[in-house]
């Protein structure tokens, strides 16, 4: 039995879980196959969204449940699905969260990872009350013949109670994976699976005859590091797309330094002193021509204003090494802002950093270049 997983009440947040989701969604992360979605199907384990619950909530197969769950087991094995991540990538960590299971939450998971060099079809319609056999899993081409590693071991499972509903297990193993076997012993509920860490495109495979978006999470960039992210994390900046809410991008709390009354200088400059600021390092370094900032969605909480400096660096950047590449900006409410001669050449960088002047919104921050592939 592996370590007991981390317990939140621990307060003890594992520093992984502010790497990018490898499995969301919102990427394109798919269930190919689940033994059983008798109660819930196995697609809400990759939903962008907190679990909710309404207790008053059944359908025809019974409780109505935000997850995945599967039938009291009376045959013998355990439950197993298999989920095509979002992107290549390398795992750091995993929260197999149990939100709102506790009568019927799983025991105990482990997980395993596979490298397959094709995409699988996502399996069609909604597999609500089926239970698949082994003749369905043999008709996914390619997955019989997948090279398993175990990453996460059989290890225990804590209730979907909100003090314990986290279960954090690290992953130390650094290949480049496309697809995992989530494992539940024997049965029953898990609300969603989080896998925290870096994209790991395959650069040879990529058309270099255009600007690419070096900041997207999905060309490998993460967030190393921010001074505030009360209502939505920076990392959300780097997403694909445009956000189609407000919680889809980097929102910070109001600055408790604002003054009571805010005034203007003698140009008539309205002073709103303080800034908030996230740290991003790239996945390839690169010089970058042109950005784009998005303010969708925020309206009365856009930030005011917006630099980003860059620079070069082996481990963590200091505060000397930052050079401005997109001077102080004034940025209005839920629009979509480019620059080109604003930005300056600072040459190849590997980190960039936004600064939001005083606090609020910015949905999407891109950042187009030349990759440096050398
Ligand atoms: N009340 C329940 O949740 N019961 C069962 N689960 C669902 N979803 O109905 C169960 O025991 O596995």
């Amino acid at each position: 039995m592996a370590d007991e997983p981390i317990s939140e009440t621990q307060r003890d947040i594992p520093k992984f879980t502010e790497l990018n989701d490898l499995v969301s969604e919102k990427i394109g992360g798919k269930v190919i196959f689940a033994t059983d979605d008798w109660f819930a199907t196995a697609e809400n384990l990759l939903k962008v969204s907190e679990t909710s619950f309404d207790p008053d909530a059944f359908t025809e197969y019974g409780k109505e449940m935000d997850g995945w769950e599967t039938r009291r087991k009376r045959i013998p094995g355990h439950d197993w699905c298999i989920i095509q991540m979002g992107t290549p990538g390398i795992i750091h960590g995993v929260d197999i969260d149990t939100s709102f299971f506790t009568g019927n939450y799983t025991p105990a998971a482990s997980l395993q990872v596979a490298c397959i060099d094709k995409d699988l079809p996502k399996r069609e319609g909604d597999r609500m009350g089926t239970a698949a056999s082994a003749d369905d899993f043999k008709a996914v081409e390619g997955l019989e013949s997948a090279k398993w590693q175990e990453v996460v071991s059989f290890s225990k499972l804590q209730p979907g109670y909100k003090s314990s509903c986290h279960n954090y297990f690290p992953v130390t193993n650094r290949q480049k994976w496309t697809h995992l076997r989530l494992n539940m012993f024997p049965d029953g509920g898990i609300a969603r699976l989080r896998v925290y860490g870096q994209a790991a495109p395959d650069w040879t495979k990529i058309q270099i005859s255009q600007l690419i978006d070096l900041a997207a999470m999905l060309n490998g960039t993460f967030c190393v590091g921010y001074s505030n992210a009360h209502f939505g994390h920076p990392r959300n900046m780097i997403g694909p797309g445009r956000s189609s809410i407000m919680k889809d991008g980097w929102e910070t709390a109001r600055r408790l330094d604002r003054p009571a009354v805010l005034t203007v200088d003698e140009n008539n400059v309205l002073q709103v002193p303080g800034s908030e600021s996230a740290v991003f390092k790239m996945g390839c370094p690169g010089r970058i021509t042109k950005i784009e900032l998005d303010t969708a969605h925020f309206k009365g909480n856009y930030a005011d204003s917006c630099y980003i400096e860059g620079c070069s660096v082996d481990g963590s950047p200091t505060e000397a090494d930052w050079k401005m590449l997109l001077p102080k900006v004034k940025l209005s409410a839920h629009k979509q802002h480019y620059y080109c001669d604003e930005v300056s050449d600072i040459g190849v960088i590997n980190h960039f950093r936004v600064t939001m002047a005083p606090d609020g919104g910015i949905s999407r921050v891109r950042m187009l270049g030349e990759p440096d592939l050398k």
